[in-house]
C-alpha cells in the first residue's frame, strides 16, 4: 500500500484553485522530487497535503487512512509532517529546546533527541545555540530533525536548498537517503536546483501550471534534460 496517495486533489486560496487533478502515490522509503517553475504550485500542495491550507477537491490518505481537509494536527497524528519553506524555527530557543519540544511527554524523548544528534552530528555540536544564530544548513537540519522526532511515515520538504551553498545541501542528502532507507520514510521535496534533486530521488514530477506535466523515474529524467526543460515550459 502507498503511504501516501493523492487523487484528483485541487489546491488554492479563497476557493479559486491554482493546481487542479493532482494524482500522486508514494511507496514507503520513495523520495519524489516536486518539480516546476515558479508559481506552478508546488508549495500550495504541499501547504494542501499538510492540511494548512483547506483542500478544494480531492482525497488525500496517509498508510490508507483518509485524511480531513484543513486538518494540520490530523495530519500530523496520521504520519504526515511538513518542513515549510520558511523552517518555523523560533529565533530564541536553542536547538535542544526545539527536539525538546518537538518530543514533550514522551516517555524516551532524551533517547530520541539523542537519535536526531546522531542523524545530523552538527547538531549535537550547537544544541545550545539560539535557531537564530546557527547558519542557514544548520537551521535546516534542525527543521528536518524536528519534523523526524515526529516518526512520520510522510515526510514533506518544502525547498530544501533556499539560501543553502549547493555543497550544504550535498551534506543533508545522504541523510534523507539514509532516513527514507532505514526508516521506510517517503519523502517528497521541492527543490528549485533540479540536478540535486534528481540525484536524490527516485521519481520525479514535473508541476506545470497547476497540474501534472510529466512524471518519471529520476535517473531517466536526469539523462533527458530536455525533455524535464519542455515539461516545465508546459510543451
Ligand atoms: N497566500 C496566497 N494567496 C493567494 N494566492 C497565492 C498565495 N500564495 C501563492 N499564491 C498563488 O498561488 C500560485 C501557486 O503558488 P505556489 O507558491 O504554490 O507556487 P510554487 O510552485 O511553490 O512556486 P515557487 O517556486 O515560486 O514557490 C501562484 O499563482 C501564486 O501567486
Amino acid at each position: 500500500m502507498s503511504s501516501l496517495q493523492c487523487t484528483g486533489v485541487d489546491a488554492g486560496y479563497h476557493k479559486n484553485a491554482c493546481v487542479r487533478g493532482f494524482d500522486l502515490a508514494v511507496e514507503p522509503g520513495e523520495i519524489v522530487a516536486l518539480l516546476g517553475p515558479n508559481g506552478a504550485g508546488k508549495t500550495t500542495v504541499l501547504m494542501t497535503l499538510a492540511g494548512l491550507l483547506p483542500r478544494l477537491g480531492g482525497e488525500v490518505a496517509v498508510g490508507g487512512v483518509a485524511l480531513r481537509s484543513g486538518n494540520p494536527r490530523a495530519a500530523v497524528r496520521a504520519g504526515l509532517v511538513l518542513v515549510p519553506d520558511d523552517r518555523a524555527l523560533f529565533r530564541n530557543l536553542t536547538c535542544e529546546q526545539h527536539l525538546r519540544l518537538a518530543v514533550r511527554g514522551r516517555a524516551a524523548g532524551r533517547a530520541a533527541v539523542e537519535s536526531a544528534v546522531a542523524r545530523f552530528p552538527r547538531l549535537g555540536e550547537r544544541l545550545g545555540v539560539a535557531a537564530g544564530e546557527l547558519s542557514g544548513g544548520e537551521q535546516q537540519m534542525l527543521a528536518i530533525a524536528r519534523a523526524l522526532l515526529q516518526r512520520p511515515s510522510v515526510l514533506l520538504i518544502d525547498e530544501l536548498s533556499m539560501g543553502l551553498a549547493p555543497v550544504v545541501v550535498e551534506s543533508i542528502l545522504p541523510t534523507l537517503r539514509e532516513v527514507a532507507a532505514t526508516d521506510q520514510t517517503s519523502i517528497v521535496l521541492v527543490e528549485q536546483h533540479v540536478r540535486l534533486a534528481l540525484d536524490v530521488a527516485d521519481r520525479a514530477v514535473v508541476l506545470t501550471h497547476g497540474s501534472v506535466a510529466l512524471t518519471d523515474d529520476a535517473a531517466a529524467l536526469a539523462g533527458d534534460l530536455p525533455r524535464l526543460e519542455a515539461a516545465y515550459l508546459g510543451a
